[in-house]
């Protein structure tokens, strides 16, 4: 069926704003979607794909639509992508051709670099750490759309049960191979509207995010602490687990993200929270919990290259530099975190990069300044939590080997002896 004669200009009107890469891709498109309430679902779905499919094939697209790609090229060619030629309305016969004959490229035959459609920097980067062949197999994988994962709520069921509703709407779902209540969903459906989801029994998270609340090993009755909760996509998680016992604190500076933790946390029925807006990681609301809790997750702020899946423009949006700041302000939150562990107090430091300089190396550098902490080896970690996954010291999820976005993950110690005079220094250093 065609789509209406609109959408191709919709479609060039967002990519036009969207490639100015000064806002958000997902924020463009949503506020454009509100200014044009007349647009039905599927043509939404077909421009929000489009943009998407552009941003995914950015470098082979300019260059095959030729030195003066228009945006209406791009347009053309994305929706040629997302939706196929047939269905766009209003192609000229040299659109038609052009889209046709992209159509036909053997894209295994281009120069990896372009076949990337990365930024150099970032390109080499990767093949820096992962070697030429398993870059360019990742960078395909991050160039395909991310599959919609969910995650049972285990406070109101569990995950045959809801498998067993959904296909009654009937949405398909397999359990997840890695997080032991996630499910994966074949298309996307809509599921805001499901009584499921009203009713606080689903989340989307993404399997490899599930995962990274997993490791925490949080237990029935701790005190727990998010400490970059944003939107509470892991503090739900960690409430569950926890079996909405105990004191899980969500920490964030963004009275934003915290806000949208609101709805999120009425659904699930978890009465464990409590979500602490801090000004930095040196507030003095940190300072009182000093030394008492058990676990805290740093689910630090980052590049995101590791979720273009999902947001295609980070890779454009971001800048080379852009690991080596994150780097600082990372090992920085992660010194104010660990002041808060009891001795035997595990600390969880994550991010959603794909970069050293965001990873290994800054929790190399925080054990380097903190030898009252000790790595606790990814594998014991993985085993007592049963989750069927082989990994060195640390956890790195990866779309082309684990079908996750890009996670990294390590599980730091607080050694039990040192405990009390290490907590005394650090309150006395906060200010
Ligand atoms: C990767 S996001 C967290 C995502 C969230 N944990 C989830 O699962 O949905 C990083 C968060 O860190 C927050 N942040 C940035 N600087 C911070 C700081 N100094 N202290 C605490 N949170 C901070 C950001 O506002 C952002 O919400």
């Amino acid at each position: 069926m065609r789509l209406h004669p609109a959408v191709l200009a919709n479609t060039e009107e967002v990519l036009r704003e969207v490639l100015r890469f000064t806002t958000p891709a997902d924020a463009v498109i949503s506020r454009y979607f509100k200014e044009h309430p007349r647009l039905g679902g599927r043509e939404r779905g077909a421009i929000a794909e489009s943009v998407y499919a552009v941003l995914r094939n950015k470098t082979f697209f300019t260059d095959f639509a030729g030195s003066n790609a228009s945006m209406r090229r791009l347009a053309v060619l994305g929706l040629a992508e997302a939706v196929g030629i047939e269905p766009i309305a209003g192609l000229s016969d040299e659109e038609r051709e052009l889209a046709e004959r992209v159509k036909q490229i053997d894209r295994s035959l281009l120069p990896p670099q372009k076949r990337s459609n990365m930024p150099g920097w970032l390109y080499e980067k990767l093949v820096g750490q992962y070697g030429q062949d398993e870059a360019d197999v990742l960078a395909d994988a991050l160039n395909k759309p991310a599959p919609l994962d969910l995650r049972v709520n285990s406070l109101k069921a569990d995950r045959e049960q809801v498998i067993a509703q959904l296909a009654e709407a009937p949405i398909a779902a397999d359990p997840t191979p890695f997080a032991p209540l996630g499910l994966r969903v074949h298309k996307k459906p809509a599921l805001q509207n499901l009584p499921l989801f009203k009713e606080g029994s689903i989340e989307v998270q993404d399997e490899g995010s599930q995962v990274l609340a997993q490791i925490v090993g949080a237990k029935r009755g701790e005190m727990v602490v998010d400490f970059c909760a944003g939107a509470g996509g892991k503090t739900l998680a960690l409430g569950a687990l926890m079996r909405n016992t105990g004191r899980l604190y969500a920490f964030d500076i963004s009275e934003k993200r915290l806000a949208k933790l609101k709805p999120r946390l009425a659904r699930s029925g978890l009465s464990n929270v409590h979500p602490v807006q801090i000004a930095h990681e040196r507030d003095a609301k940190i300072k009182r919990l000093a030394g008492k809790i058990d676990r805290v997750l740093v689910d630090a702020p980052c590049s995101g290259l590791g979720t273009l899946r999902r947001n295609p423009d980070v890779k454009w949006r971001q800048p080379p530099e852009v690991a080596q700041e994150m780097h600082d302000k990372q090992v920085s939150i992660l010194d104010g975190a660990a002041r808060l562990l009891k001795g035997g107090g595990r600390l969880v430091y994550a991010t959603c990069s794909l970069l050293d300089e965001e990873n290994d190396r800054v929790v190399e550098r925080f054990l380097a300044d903190h030898p009252d902490f000790e790595l606790v080896p990814m594998n014991k970690v993985l085993a007592e939590q049963k989750i069927p996954l082989e990994m060195d010291s640390y956890l790195k999820l990866l779309p082309h080997r684990h079908q996750t976005d890009g996670f990294f993950a390590a599980v730091l110690e607080r050694k039990k002896a040192a405990a009390k005079p290490a907590a005394a220094k650090d309150e006395d250093s906060a200010d």
